[in-house]
């Protein structure tokens, strides 16, 4: 068939040659033979030639977003290159167990579906004038074409692209390495490693189980999740788009992170962790929010550092520095520091971000959770985290004794110890990140043994109650001094302005004695009583 194919291209290329000869020759052919001539020869390619091609770009759009439908075709073909292709390409997946070998440029392999026999082909358009190198061209376009006989045109490009897709996405999940990504600078976007996010294997091993929570806190946020998996029809219902937003608070060390490493693994998602400050403006942001996949976790750690986004009380503050330009002007350093800043900062705004989280443009893509965490919340612009953008509010507290039960198993597999009551009334008492914990449950050595873990542990709670004793006390030193400073200011105040009120009335009185004197020397009023 594929030779009988092949036949008929050199033919129709035959024809098509000719016709451009009558091409040349079509001024002199007699004007009522020329219509004809054009309806005819068409007629006629369109009959010795009877395949309808249909190609498919790596990219499409307007901003040439990645092609849904190009990765699950090169999945399905992935399969079918295998054992059907001449040319294949090696393509390397870092942690994968096998290579995967896909069609080479150029390349072709035939397929059937329900009697019909289709031709793949993997194809690229160099653009011209590209001077010979080793690495791909930015501007290369890649594509596959299909090519079918137009008899079969309903079932192809109905029941047969659809049987591809579903094939291809079930090849992909087989395949697939979960990726960890993060955002490249945007002078990156371009040339060879044209890439708007990098990537690695994501390979962290948390999950719930190892998870140092409070149970019914952890079922809780688990059922949340599976809830969202399975809500694709619900959000269809209620005209949301499917995606959720988590925001985790707490203070260092409480898993926050950790919490994110559970999230992904749980779900099966990718992360994409994005660094904000390297992002210049809403619209980068914009682009590289339409460049992440579905099935995802967007994460900004330490949202609170990531940008100035406590609103319009940093505005205030901004106007403030703007008037004493003149000033800076003047000062060489800190016009240099200032127009640094200016150039380097990130101009990603609140409002941005808040596009980005729930604008129109969040709802390309589908089925993905975007997670905030920070250890201030209180110091977040409050319509950064109301509900609908960050739908669910999650505390990663100090380590209860629950808590610390999990640690215990996961890094001593103790269920029970005699020490676990000292420890649970020492717990209550202090506050102590599960990170702290952990670290003195983990043996350092092969002589330490569980009982030693623990009493290390009760060492490093004594020592962390002292050291809060010890802080509470300084503060409240602190505390004192601060107020009677304040006192003393306050009386020197008083004293200051009782001084300037008793100057005040002197002075008037004086100036009344003088006005007095002025007047007494000539003023005479109507009635003849001087003033
Ligand atoms: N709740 C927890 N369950 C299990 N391990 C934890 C938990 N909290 C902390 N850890 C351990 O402590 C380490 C640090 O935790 P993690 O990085 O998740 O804290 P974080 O809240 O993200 O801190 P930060 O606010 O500084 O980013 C982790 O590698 C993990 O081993
Ligand atoms: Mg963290």
């Amino acid at each position: 068939m594929m030779v009988v194919r092949d036949f008929i291209l050199q033919m129709s290329s035959a024809v098509g040659g000719l016709a451009m000869v009558i091409m040349l020759f079509r001024d002199h052919i007699p004007h009522h033979f020329r219509e004809l001539f054009e309806k005819y020869s068409s007629k006629f390619v369109r009959m010795v030639y009877p395949y309808v091609e249909i190609t498919f770009p790596e990219y499409s759009g307007e901003w040439y977003k990645k092609n849904e439908l190009y990765a699950h075709i090169k999945s399905y073909l992935t399969g079918k290159a295998t054992t059907r292709a001449r040319k294949l390409k090696a393509d390397s997946l870092w942690g994968a167990k096998s290579i995967l070998l896909a069609m080479d440029d150029n390349e072709e392999v035939t397929d059937e579906f329900q009697g019909a026999k289709l031709w793949w082909s993997s194809n690229k358009i160099v653009p011209r004038g590209m001077s010979l190198s080793f690495y791909p061209a930015s501007d290369e376009r890649r594509f596959y074409r299909l090519t079918f006989h137009k008899r079969h045109r309903d079932l192809i490009t109905g029941a047969y692209v659809r049987h591809v897709i579903d094939e291809g996405k079930a090849i992909a999940v087989r395949n697939r390495q979960r990726k960890l990504y993060t955002n490249n600078p945007s002078e990156n976007w371009h040339g060879y490693k044209k890439a708007k996010w990098s990537h690695v294997i994501f390979e962290h091993p948390a999950t719930f189980d190892t998870l140092a929570m409070e149970r019914k806190k952890k079922k809780e946020i688990m059922s949340d999740l599976e809830k969202f998996a399975q809500g694709k029809e619900y959000y269809k219902k209620i005209g949301k788009a499917w995606k959720r937003g988590y925001l985790l608070y707490g203070p260092p060390g409480t898993g926050k992170s950790t919490m994110i490493a559970a999230i992904a693994n749980l779900m099966d998602y990718d992360v994409y962790d994005l660094e904000l400050t390297t992002v210049k403006d809403n619209s980068e942001l914009r682009k590289l929010l339409i460049d992440t996949s579905s099935k995802s976790i967007i994460v900004i750690e330490d949202i609170d550092c990531s940008l100035d986004l406590t609103g319009q009380r940093k505005e205030a503050k901004k106007e403030k520095e703007d008037d004493d330009d003149d000033e800076k002007e003047k000062d060489p350093v800190k016009k240099v520091k200032k127009e640094g800043i200016d150039k380097k900062g990130s101009k990603v705004t609140l409002s941005g971000l808040l596009n980005f989280i729930d604008g129109i443009w969040s709802a390309c893509g589908q089925e993905r959770i975007i997670i905030f965490t920070t250890n201030f919340v209180d110091k977040l612009d409050p319509a950064l985290i109301r509900r609908g953008r960050m739908d669910k509010h999650i505390e990663m507290s100090y380590c209860s004794f629950e808590a610390f039960k999990v640690l215990a198993n996961n890094y001593l597999d103790l269920e029970s110890h005699h020490l676990f009551d000292e420890i649970e009334a020492m717990l209550k008492e202090t506050n102590m990140a599960p990170a702290d914990v952990a670290e003195n449950l983990m043996p350092k050595s092969r002589e330490e043994t569980p009982e030693t873990c623990l009493r290390s542990l009760i060492e490093a709670i004594e020592e962390a109650k002292e050291e809060a004793k010890k802080k509470k006390a300084e503060e409240e030193e602190e505390a004192k001094k601060k107020k009677a400073k304040e006192e003393e200011e306050g009386k020197a105040k008083e004293e200051e302005a009782k001084v300037a009120a008793k100057t005040t009335a002197k002075e008037s009185k004086e100036n009344a004695v003088v006005a007095n004197g002025e007047m007494g020397g000539g003023a005479v009023k109507d009635n003849g009583v001087t003033s």
